[in-house]
């Protein structure tokens, strides 16, 4: 059949040819077939399988899957899971023209992301996050470089413990709000509620007055609905593996719908976050006391630190991209759970009961006394980190590893999905147990920085250098939203409304399928409570 294909264009599209009787002989045909079957699988094949790189002494690259990919979309950490088992605690797998390391071990997260910590900090150049989207900025999105220094060291001036104790009123504050807005809106319980605005609400107006010293009045404002659709199409356009675009380069010069949301979401950033920054620049301009916030430190501080417009707008917006979705995901993941488990609800309502009582609910300075409470919030974090695979890091050197070669310019993924359900470390690991943690009193933070990693809490923030800047904030929060809930509710689900725990939504940061709980108050001291809380209009 190919050589008839051949002679076919050959006397049609040769014109020489045409008028001329055929000359090449059956074999001679035969031959030039194999000849372009031989070329075509040379080139095309390659395409679709691993390489195996090896370095200047040999040395291989991990062992991996034989395919190489252009996307894993739906659900990765199956996919990774799987072949960690296969491959072991280090195994290479190819994205089209990339090479990706995944790490499945927390002493190989500790000696390379930590203890190399100077090679493996860097970013890939996402072609969607980090080029269109983020245009290298927002901290997350800046190699291992000194712009990155400079924004990291800008913004962790608002997250330091001790600058946390500046605005800790607030994080109270807000965490009373949450509980005031569920039971009004809930109606004693009557009603049931999808908690997604009020978690989000929640997060995003911590990290709007720590961003802009302002907040939001209800869970229906538009600046909510707006943060968070931003919020969730970053989450959605960012996935470390869920782009064709950032790994075969040719569709990137293609003016694909994908290309399209990530520029329009790059225009929303620069005129959302950009017009709330010229807000507080005028307030403070005309004589307006500004609390202390991230935009009051970058007004104040424009001409020592040289920031071009993209820089403050994206400094502007990294605390609502990292910090409402993130947040509010994990506290929706602990709303999703808590119905099908009466008991762990049960035991941490006699917890709050006898150390808390019913005068007041708990604050932050109660959280080293409730350690069932702190054990329930690091168990949920473990089975529904947000991030299954972190941000993963890159290579800026080539780097040689129990036998193993890691080329620069790879990209380094921890896998939390693998490590979290670690039977060793965790038993029973797919089940929901806080007793795990009982025992544990240190916060993430410092669980974080212990030196025999076997007994860290778990990887949800992250490791290394880059480590979430924001996660003493972030347990700060959590505690008090989480601890709160259950001191003032039971939380039960509708029977006619199962509520999955398996599915969920985002491609890089994970919340659950919308579903709806009751949250029943668990006695009249709560209305005594709420009803005194006032909404603050900044
Ligand atoms: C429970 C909530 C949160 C979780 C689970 C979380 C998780 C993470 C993870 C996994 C990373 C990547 C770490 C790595 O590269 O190894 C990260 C980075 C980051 N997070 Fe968070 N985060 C949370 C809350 C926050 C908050 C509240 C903020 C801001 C106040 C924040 C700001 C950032 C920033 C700016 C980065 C980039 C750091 C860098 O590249 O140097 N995050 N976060």
């Amino acid at each position: 059949m190919l050589t008839k294909a051949i002679q076919g264009i050959a006397s049609s599209s040769l014109p020489c040819l045409r008028n001329r009787p055929f000359t090449l002989s059956r074999a001679s045909f035969q031959q030039l077939s194999t000849v372009i079957f031989t070329i075509i699988t040379a080139c095309i094949v390659p395409l679709f399988l691993r390489k195996n790189i090896r370095n200047a002494v040999g040395v291989p690259i991990p062992s991996g899957p034989l395919l190489r990919y252009a996307f894993l979309r739906k659900y990765p950490e199956r996919a990774l899971h799987r072949w960690a088992k296969k491959y072991g605690p280090l195994f290479s797998i190819w994205m089209g023209d990339q090479l990706f390391i995944v790490i499945s071990d927390p002493h190989v997260a500790r000696d390379l992301l930590v203890t190399q910590g100077a090679i493996f900090s860097s970013r890939k150049k996402y072609f969607m996050k980090n080029q269109v989207i983020l245009a290298g900025r927002a901290i997350t999105a800046s190699a291992y470089d000194d712009t990155w220094r400079h924004h990291r060291r800008i913004a962790m001036q608002l997250l330091t413990p001790k600058a946390i104790q500046t605005y800790a009123d607030v994080l109270d504050y807000e965490a009373a709000i949450l509980i005031r807005s569920l039971y009004y809106k809930s109606e004693k319980g009557t009603v049931p509620l999808d908690p997604a605005s009020y978690a989000g609400r929640y997060a995003l107006n911590n990290m709007l007055t720590i961003s802009f010293g302002t907040r939001t009045t209800s869970s229906t404002a538009s600046l909510v609905e707006r943060a968070l659709q931003l919020a969730m199409e970053f989450m959605d356009l960012t996935g470390p593996w869920s782009n064709a675009v950032d790994f075969i380069v040719p569709l990137q010069w293609i003016p694909t719908s994908t290309r399209s949301r990530g520029r329009r979401l790059h225009d929303d950033l620069i005129e959302v976050y950009g017009a709330m920054y010229l807000d507080v620049k005028s307030r403070m301009d005309g004589g307006e006391i500004i609390p202390e916030c991230l935009v009051r430190t970058l007004i104040e501080t424009s001409e020592v630190e040289e920031l071009d417009w993209t820089d403050t707008c994206m400094l502007a917006a990294v605390f609502t991209l990292g910090g409402v979705h993130s947040t509010s995901g994990i506290i929706q993941w602990f709303l999703a759970l808590l119905p099908s488990h009466p008991d762990i609800q049960a035991r941490a309502h006699d917890e709050l009961d006898r150390v808390i009582g019913r005068d007041h609910w708990p604050s932050a300075g109660d959280e080293a006394h409730l350690p069932y409470i702190r054990a329930i919030i690091k168990e949920v974090q473990r089975v529904h980190a947000p991030f299954w695979m972190a941000t993963p890091h890159c290579s800026t050197e080539d780097y040689e590893y129990n036998g193993m070669f890691i080329p620069k310019d790879t990209v380094m993924v921890l896998n939390c999905f693998t490590m979290h359900h670690n039977e060793d470390r965790y038993p029973d690991s797919y089940t929901f147990n806080p007793d795990r943690y009982l025992g544990d009193d240190l916060s993430c933070a410092e669980s974080a920085k212990l030196s025999n990693v076997d007994l860290r809490d778990h990887w949800t923030f992250g490791a290394g250098r880059r480590i979430c800047p924001g996660l003493v904030v972030a347990e700060r929060e959590l505690f008090l939203a989480i601890s709160r809930i259950l001191w003032t509710f039971t939380v039960k689900s509708i029977p006619s409304e199962p509520i999955s725990l398996e599915e969920y939504e985002g491609m890089s940061g994970r919340t659950p399928l919308p579903f709806r709980v009751k949250f029943e108050p668990r006695n009249d001291s709560v209305h005594g409570l709420v009803e005194n809380i006032q909404e603050i209009k900044l």
